[in-house]
């Protein structure tokens, strides 16, 4: 038995596998508190992380029927760029900055600046650094939290930190380490030179944690640990990953020609590469994959969050908002929305607010509000999908996961609008598979394959299939072009 754990923005998720019986036995989650604030701060307290995680994998422990001395490893999967960074004693200077932090798109336009603008940032690093990558929230604790700052003894993502807490070891590995901007992700190792440049008072060797392989162990889970969870002695825990390279993974996406499209409180567009990609578009992300080989990323920050926020102002539960964007026509009757409510990523606008346009007396509708901000979610991924470009291009069929996949109106919208058939995985909640699946991997390293891992786990939900139709495709052409002049009309 592997346990997959997926620490996303909202909730840790747990799955118990049995991976040579090719079943999921059990799964379950808990939510997580999120603190937001004026200014695009966005925060969370990694303790919070851990309770989650007892919580749930207790559930899906029992769930599955099993005894926990039946597990023999676990792989965490964590949404990525979040900073924990940790004094002597391994507890947190400060609560974790998230991906979705925007508070310091300043320190970010001024790090981009230093290090040469994008050409700089592409020559040292591989990639543009972004405002949400951790970057600049570290030199953000540097200027404003000094106090906190002059503690830090370590730098960890939150995968890193949860492997930290079950193991007791500081290590990284390279997909998640790509998106903090100390890390080039064409040679997969830091760069003390930029740490230096971001924190000169800390000693790199020291704060950065050891670079593992992906199939490499973490450690094993500490013995006081493991008598309380009630697991085995020497239970390995794997690399993990970030959770879009652990979705890759729980998709089967882990060789060249297939799309990724999350739609969770983010939305992310992956396809895999064997190579680093040197985009010409800043707004690719050229971040590693977790099991060797490379992921180009789009990932955009007002997906479920905005459609959430659309839906809880009108008073409704998934089932009636689902329903109410049914009932509204393509194209919302014209109401377009902007639906950056906490800046965006992709486009690059991190300052940016949330717009509704085009509202009249007529199409002012609560159906039609709901509609236009799923439309203008789906809109931005097709967007993302644009920037990758030949990346994406081969892929002939998308593999859609995260909280929205579950909502029939909304497959039949990705594929309506980026022209492509969609298709959900059984299990929608992809990255805690995929941690599993890569915890199998590590533990039977080298003699089973990841391609037979997810050849056994990986099974695609037939009943989601869903093809483009011909005069849907045509219907949103306007309405994507509405929503890209609006973009050019607000923020050129
Ligand atoms: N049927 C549905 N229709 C639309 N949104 C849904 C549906 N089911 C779940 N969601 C949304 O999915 C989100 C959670 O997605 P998830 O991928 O688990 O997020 P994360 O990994 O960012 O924590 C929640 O905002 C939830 O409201
Ligand atoms: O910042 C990114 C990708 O670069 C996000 O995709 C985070 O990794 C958070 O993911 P979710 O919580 O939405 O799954």
């Amino acid at each position: 038995m592997y346990i997959g754990v997926d620490c996303g923005t909202q909730s840790t998720k747990v799955v118990v596998v049995d991976v040579d019986a090719g079943r999921i036995l059990g799964e379950a989650s808990r939510p997580h508190r999120l603190d937001a604030g004026d200014g695009g701060r966005r925060e969370q307290a990694p303790a919070d992380w851990i309770a989650a995680f007892r919580g749930a994998f207790r559930e899906a422990v029992e769930r599955a029927g099993i005894d926990a001395r039946a597990i023999r490893a676990i792989g965490v999967s964590g949404q990525q760029h979040g900073l924990v960074a940790l004094d002597a004693t391994g507890e947190p200077v400060h609560p974790a900055k998230l991906w979705c932090d925007t508070e310091t798109a300043d320190h970010n336009a001024a790090l981009v600046e230093r290090l040469g603008g994008e050409a700089g940032c592409l020559d040292r690093l591989g990639l543009v650094l972004q405002t949400g990558y951790t970057a600049s929230k570290l030199a953000w604790l540097r200027d404003t939290r000094p106090e906190a700052y002059r503690r830090i003894d370590s730098l960890l993502l939150p995968h890193d930190y949860l492997n930290f807490w079950l193991t007791g070891e500081r290590v990284a590995e390279a997909g998640d380490a790509s998106g903090t901007g100390y890390f080039d992700t064409r040679t997969r190792r830091w760069r003390e030179d930029v740490l230096a440049e971001i924190a000169p008072e800390l000693d790199p060797p020291r704060v950065l944690p050891r670079l593992i392989e992906a199939h490499e162990p973490a450690g094993t889970v500490r013995p006081e640990l493991a008598a309380d969870l009630g697991l085995a002695e020497d239970v390995v825990v794997s690399s993990g990953g970030g959770d879009n390279m652990m979705g890759a993974i729980g998709t089967g996406n882990i060789a060249p020609g297939l799309v990724t499209l999350s739609l969770g409180t983010s939305g992310t567009v992956c396809a895999y590469s064997p190579e680093p990609v040197i985009a010409d578009d800043a707004q690719v992300a050229n971040f590693c994959a977790s099991h060797g080989g490379w992921l180009p990323l789009i990932c955009t920050m007002n997906v479920t969050s905005a459609t959430t926020r659309v839906r809880e102002l009108f008073g409704l539960d998934l089932a009636a908002f689902g329903e109410q964007v049914a009932s509204a026509p393509i194209g919302a009757e014209g109401v377009t929305v902007l639906p950056f409510f906490n800046g965006e990523r992709v486009p690059t606008l991190p300052q940016a607010t949330g717009s509704f346009l085009g509202l009249t007396s007529v199409n002012t509708t609560q159906a039609n509000l709901c509609r236009a901000v799923v439309e203008s979610a789906t809109f931005g991924l097709r967007y993302g999908l644009e920037r990758l470009g030949d990346l994406a291009a081969g892929a002939s069929q998308i593999r859609l996961i995260g909280g929205g996949a579950k909502s029939p109106v909304w497959r039949q919208m990705v594929a309506d609008i980026t022209g492509t058939p969609v298709i959900c995985p059984e299990v929608t909640d992809a990255a805690a598979l995929g941690a599993a699946l890569q915890a199998a991997w590590c533990e039977r390293y080298p003699d089973t394959p990841l391609e037979d891992l997810c050849a056994r786990l990986v099974h695609l939900d037939e009943g989601t299939h869903t093809e483009p139709e011909p005069d849907r495709i045509t219907a949103y052409h306007g309405a994507y072009g509405r929503y890209r002049q609006a973009l050019a009309d607000h923020y050129t």
